[in-house]
């Protein structure tokens, strides 16, 4: 099996593995992120995708393998350890603080220690806190509270938020469980957008709804094993990766994606 150099790309796993008691969630997965692109992260419910993401981002601790971040083995260390390298995740239940206004919340995540002591938001963090907002389209909205916002908006400020501790990479949980196609495309921009800037994305999900137009390429697992990686079109192809999700309906193309994304439905 192929092994990866340590700065091979930008995130390097070699034979991660995590086991829970009897199962293994991730099993000896190896891929690499390239620094600059958009990579897809797939995989059917209970692939390990979560598992895989939970090692690097420091909240498990690997069973086996390695993880190396700009070259430099980061394997096992902890959450606060890998926001301080640049690494920020976004997650799917995320839940902000109703009570606190838009530029709050995001300037909760730019200064923690800061906000609970001061009697309002001043000079330096008010302004990154504010750009931080007009970033990810929130400019207009930052006076509203978290629950005057409609669920696209609670993800632009999840974005936000992981965006004040300035990661260089950016894993991005499930982002359009829930958005309409119109609500897609703004959200795909936004990505591409941020790419374009500098940050490099995995955009963890569990169907290729939205995904295939906006990545760049995508590994697929299953069983916590990695099944196929390649371009959109390599994958769209795939002949295992269509038996994952489909029990080897060989039947799908263009025409059966665009219906599973009218359907909002779990295929690819
Ligand atoms: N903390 C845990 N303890 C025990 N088993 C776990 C734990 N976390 C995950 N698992 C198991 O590991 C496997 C992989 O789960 P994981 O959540 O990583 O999959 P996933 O691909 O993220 O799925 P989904 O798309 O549903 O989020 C599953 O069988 C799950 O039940």
């Amino acid at each position: 099996m192929t092994e990866y150099a340590p700065d091979d790309g930008l995130l390097v796993l070699n034979d991660l593995r995590k086991e829970f008691g009897g199962l293994t969630a991730v099993d000896d997965l190896s891929f690499v992120v390239e620094e600059g692109e958009i990579l897809g992260f797939i995989g059917p419910n209970g692939a390990g995708k979560s598992t895989t993401f939970n090692c690097v981002t420091g909240a498990y601790a690997p069973t086996s393998g390695s993880v190396h971040y700009h070259g430099e083995d980061v394997t096992g260390e902890p959450a606060y350890e890998m926001v301080k390298r640049g690494m920020a995740r976004t997650f799917q239940s995320f839940k902000p603080l109703d009570d606190r206004t838009v530029l709050r919340n995001v300037a909760l995540a730019l200064a923690p220690d800061k906000l609970f002591s001061l009697s309002g938001l001043r000079g330096e963090t008010e302004e990154r806190a504010r750009e931080l907002c007009e970033r990810v389209g929130l400019g207009d909205r930052v006076h509203q509270t978290p629950d005057e916002l409609p669920h696209a908006g609670l993800l632009r400020l999840e974005l936000g938020r992981a965006l004040a501790t300035d990661p260089d990479l950016l894993l991005v949980d499930e982002p359009f469980a829930g958005l309409s196609s119109g609500e897609v495309a703004e959200l795909s921009d936004l990505l591409t957008d941020l790419r374009d800037e500098g940050i490099t994305l995995v955009v963890v999900d569990h169907n290729m709804r939205g995904l295939l137009s906006l990545i760049d390429r995508a590994i697929v697992i299953q069983f916590g094993a990695k099944i196929a990686e390649g371009t959109p079109e390599e994958i769209r192809n795939d002949e295992t990766v269509q038996e994952a999700y489909l029990g080897g309906d060989d039947s799908l193309g263009e025409s059966s994606s665009r219906q599973a994304e009218s359907d909002g439905g779990d295929e690819i």
